[in-house]
């Protein structure tokens, strides 16, 4: 080798380990990476191979010591023990060597951020990440307190800790990411933001999970790692779920029992299997290097590359105004599903692929979920995204996000994207109650633009292709979702004003108007026309009034509840008048409290102005009735101190029987 071939990869090591920094950096510091994983695992296969080639390793290098860096703001922590990464193969046969004549635990390797818990005296006292080399980490007590499963107090006194993995679940981040403006790529990357969080209100929202892996400590059953997940198990941890094999298992048994780790199955993100021996004493007796212990091994899958052509971009506009961009290709297999898209995260990863339609790209499924684009091999650079919003048509901008990236957005304050919430309300079971209509099915509609006003919602047929072709969505689905809305075309004027989301006019207002106008729109909208005083309606104040005034008059609101006119009709909300003036309750002001066995609170409700009486929340003089439920608190001793009548539910119940 001459010495100029040498110097030329010396130097191509040094850029290498240089753009590993700055992915660690991004990764683990900002939790925002800058490159795949793919990309980043292909810049560490380079180096080691390089390093294997020259014989060089370089100090700095990121094969010798564990990736992670710390937060300034949180206090840094010493681990009793480092922690160390794990070795990885892409060879299942490399699995069936590491077995061969041992016990062992096959488990999901799951991607989030690794986590300590130190416990004494039977509780939590402390937790900690995995930061800096292993060595530092930070510590993060007060938010792993908010997560959704870690046990505070357990059976156990003596002293140990527990590592496992924070992560949020796929239902969740989805959700919780769609509430934040859809800027996470990753729930791992959501959870690392979420766990490192200074103010532990906000990491409650996030839905963190932890997941047992490990127990360290030297008296705790400590022979078997089998046993030690047992007792983390029975101790009311949640264990990272495992296959465990006999030191007589077969070869095939450990092809199988891979096989059986389907990540499409599961509802957590997984990088991967770790596979470990049970036999504690052997593993650690085999010791580790800088970068990983050598008691377990990781699989991480093949990333399977699939050949296609580049067919187009779509944009979906969020309820923050963030557009999300998504990447259409011709329709290829991969392991049994037609795949057709992939999302792009944003403006500067679309950017880089140089995209023309028709161009030869690489697709993959990343950890054998997420589909990705891996390269574009044309790079003609002709498709430019459409700067429109698909929403409401308005021009996008492009802004730089905190994260460093850019991102489109839709700056129109009325873009029906940004109004999710008000349709959402719309929908809600005690108002249009349309069953499965939830918030994040609504963005995914008005985002593509098919929803742009609440009578859109009546039209959806038009997109019923373009709506089951997207991810998450299937026939059945569709279908659910269009017969609770063709079911709410009959509806009760009392609901449709309770939807409307009017200030301060809510399901008790909208009961009272129904009355007023007799259950009729046409009443209710003549009256507005000739400035009908509101105030002379029971429980109307000035301020309903006003706001009522208000929304009629803003054109904006108008453009999203007018069309609705033309897609609904109203039933009366009571038909038969004459049986029910017959009833004890007609007329009268009834109050319930405390639980009752036969209603919700709603259902009370409903059954009291199905009798002809006004519901009322609470106690005053002019309170007839106070019906009595389990735990009633201070509105039985008001009733009983101003001498209300008061029924049992079942006294209740027997007066309408009469
Ligand atoms: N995209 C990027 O820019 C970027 C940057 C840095 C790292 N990365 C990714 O991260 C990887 C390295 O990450 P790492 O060093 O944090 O982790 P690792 O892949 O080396 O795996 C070790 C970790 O796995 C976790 N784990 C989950 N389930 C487990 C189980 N059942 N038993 C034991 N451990 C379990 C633990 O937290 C442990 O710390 C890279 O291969 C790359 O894919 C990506
Ligand atoms: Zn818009």
């Amino acid at each position: 080798m001459s010495a100029n071939q040498n110097s030329n990869e010396h130097d191509r090591m040094r850029e290498l380990i240089g753009k590993i920094h700055d992915a660690d950096v991004a990764y683990y510091q900002q939790d925002r990476p800058i490159m795949t994983d793919r990309e980043y695992d292909q810049l560490v296969d380079e180096l080691q191979a390089l390093e294997a080639e020259t014989g060089l390793i370089l100090s700095n290098s990121p094969t010798q010591h564990v990736g992670g860096e710390i937060l300034d703001e949180l206090v840094p922590v010493r681990h009793t023990k480092p922690m160390l990464s794990a070795g990885k193969t892409k060879q299942v046969e490399d699995l069936v060597k590491f077995a061969a004549g041992r016990a062992v635990l096959l488990s999901w390797k799951m991607d989030g951020l690794t986590i300590v818990l130190r416990y004494e005296n039977g509780g939590l006292q402390q937790a900690i990440t995995r930061g800096r080399d292993g060595i530092i980490g930070e510590d993060v007590t007060h938010t792993v307190r908010t997560f959704l499963n870690v046990p505070l107090t357990i059976p156990i006194r003596e002293p140990f800790e527990v590592r496992g993995e924070g992560v949020i679940s796929w239902d969740n981040f989805e959700k919780v990411n769609l509430s934040l403006g859809g800027d996470y790529t990753h729930p791992r990357n959501l959870a690392a933001g979420s766990v490192r969080k200074l103010d532990s209100g906000e990491s409650r929202k996030r839905k963190l999970e932890f997941w047992a892996f490990d127990l360290v400590s030297d008296t705790l059953e400590h022979q078997s790692k089998l046993a030690q997940q047992e007792l983390l198990q029975n101790s009311g941890f949640s264990v990272v779920p495992y296959i465990f094999l006999p030191e007589s298992h077969t070869e095939q048994e450990v092809r199988d029992a891979v096989g059986a780790f389907q990540p499409k199955h599961f509802a957590y993100p997984v990088d991967g299997v770790i596979m470990e021996y049970d036999d504690v004493a052997y593993g650690r007796s085999l010791g580790a290097t800088g970068h990983h212990e050598n008691r377990l091994i990781a699989l991480k899958w093949q990333d399977e590359l699939y050949e296609t052509r580049f067919t187009g971009a779509e944009l979906a506009t969020t309820r923050t105004g963030m557009v999300s961009i998504t990447g259409l290709f011709e329709p290829v297999n991969m392991d049994g599903a037609m795949v057709s898209r992939a999302y792009l995260h944003n403006v500067d990863i679309f950017d880089s692929f140089q995209f023309g339609l028709g161009d030869t790209i690489k697709v993959y499924r990343a950890n054998m979920i997420i589909p990705q684009i891996a390269e574009n091999e044309t790079r003609s650079n002709t498709f430019f995204l459409p700067l429109q919003c698909p929403c409401c048509g308005h021009r996008l901008s492009i802004r730089q996000t905190t994260g460093g990236t850019r991102q489109l957005y839709c700056e129109n304050p009325h873009c029906a994207a940004k109004l999710v919430q008000k349709f959402a309300h719309f929908c809600e079971k005690t108002r249009m109650n349309i069953e499965g209509l939830s918030a994040v099915t609504l963005e995914k509609f008005i985002g593509h633009g098919w929803v742009k006003n609440f009578g859109d919602l009546y039209q959806l047929d038009q997109f019923r292709d373009e709506i089951i072709s997207t991810d998450g969505f299937g026939e059945k689905s569709y279908e659910r979702i269009h017969d609770a809305i063709e079911k709410s075309r009959s509806c009760t004027l009392a609901k449709f004003i309770a939807g409307l989301g009017i200030p301060m006019v809510g399901r008790h207002a909208g009961r009272e108007l129904d009355r007023f106008f007799h259950g009729s729109w046409d009443e209710f909208e003549a009256a507005l026309q000739k400035h009908f005083d509101f105030t002379v309606l029971p429980d109307f104040g000035q301020t309903m009034n006003d706001n009522i005034y208000a929304w009629y008059a803003d054109k904006e609101e108008g453009k999203l509840w007018r069309p609705l006119l033309a897609q609904v009709h109203f039933k009366k909300e009571n038909t038969d008048m004459e049986s029910i003036k017959k009833t004890p309750f007609w007329g009268k002001t009834v109050v319930a409290t405390g639980k009752l066995m036969g209603y919700t609170r709603d259902g009370i409700q409903e059954k009291l102005l199905m009798l002809g009486a006004r519901p009322a929340s609470s106690v005053t003089k002019k309170t007839d009735y106070l019906i009595v439920g389990e735990k009633a608190g201070s509105k039985l001793t008001k009733a009983q101190q101003l001498g209300i009548q008061t029924l049992t539910e079942e006294e209740f119940e027997n007066m309408i029987a009469e």
